[in-house]
């Protein structure tokens, strides 16, 4: 079963749910409240981009950032999933990118806006496949976010980053990876039309 779902998840892969302020450690670095609950947010299919096309700068944005999460592809489908259940819908993970356009996001941020624009415009998740042992905190994830998004095979959940976020400007090669384990890289230009 899994190894079947992965490979379709990487022909066409469907919704990104993505969980923000997951880590301490980075909610303090952006100087925000750590949630109780998770803080959940969307991208569609259009944010996929993988490694051999370019990362595109939005042409409103002046400060977009990257952050490193992981990804947890999902195999099998299911509403109200329990967390003892939970593991048995993973097909296997990813490493991705939130690229978040920063000076956007904190603009909705003062009008209390939905990050839409700053986090789901095209080219704002890029992914690499990425083979790891199975993590705790997934199933409560799963568990969480399943008890009101129905989810699908081939949707990924964005896990959340760890703090150390900062700019990227056009022109830029990125190097995203998790040590000895999985490295990508992805060029970033500026959005042309
Ligand atoms: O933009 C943010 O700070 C929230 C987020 O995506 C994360 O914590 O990964
Ligand atoms: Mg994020």
């Amino acid at each position: 079963m899994t190894a079947r779902n992965i490979s379709r998840f990487w022909e066409w892969g469907r919704k990104i749910i993505c969980v923000g302020r997951n880590y301490a450690d980075h909610a303090k670095e952006l100087k925000n409240a750590i949630p109780t609950e998770p803080i959940l947010f969307l991208k569609p299919p259009s944010a996929y981009v993988r490694e051999g096309s370019s990362i595109l700068v939005p042409r409103y944005s002046n400060n977009l950032h990257h952050e490193v999460e992981l990804g947890v592809v999902i195999g099998k489908g299911g509403t109200a999933i329990p967390e003892s259940a939970a593991m048995e819908h993973v097909a296997g993970y990813a490493l991705c990118l939130d690229m978040t356009a920063r000076d956007i996001q904190d603009v909705c941020k003062s009008k209390g806006l939905p990050w839409t624009r700053a986090k789901a415009f095209n080219t704002s998740c890029p992914v690499k496949r990425l083979h790891l042992p199975d993590d705790f905190l997934i199933p409560y994830l799963i568990s969480y976010i399943s008890e009101f998004i129905t989810l699908e095979e081939g949707d990924l959940i964005l896990t959340g980053t760890p703090k150390g976020v900062s700019a990227v400007q056009e022109h830029d090669q990125l190097q995203a990876g998790i040590q000895d384990v999985v490295t990508m890289s992805f060029r970033v230009d500026r959005q042309e039309k």
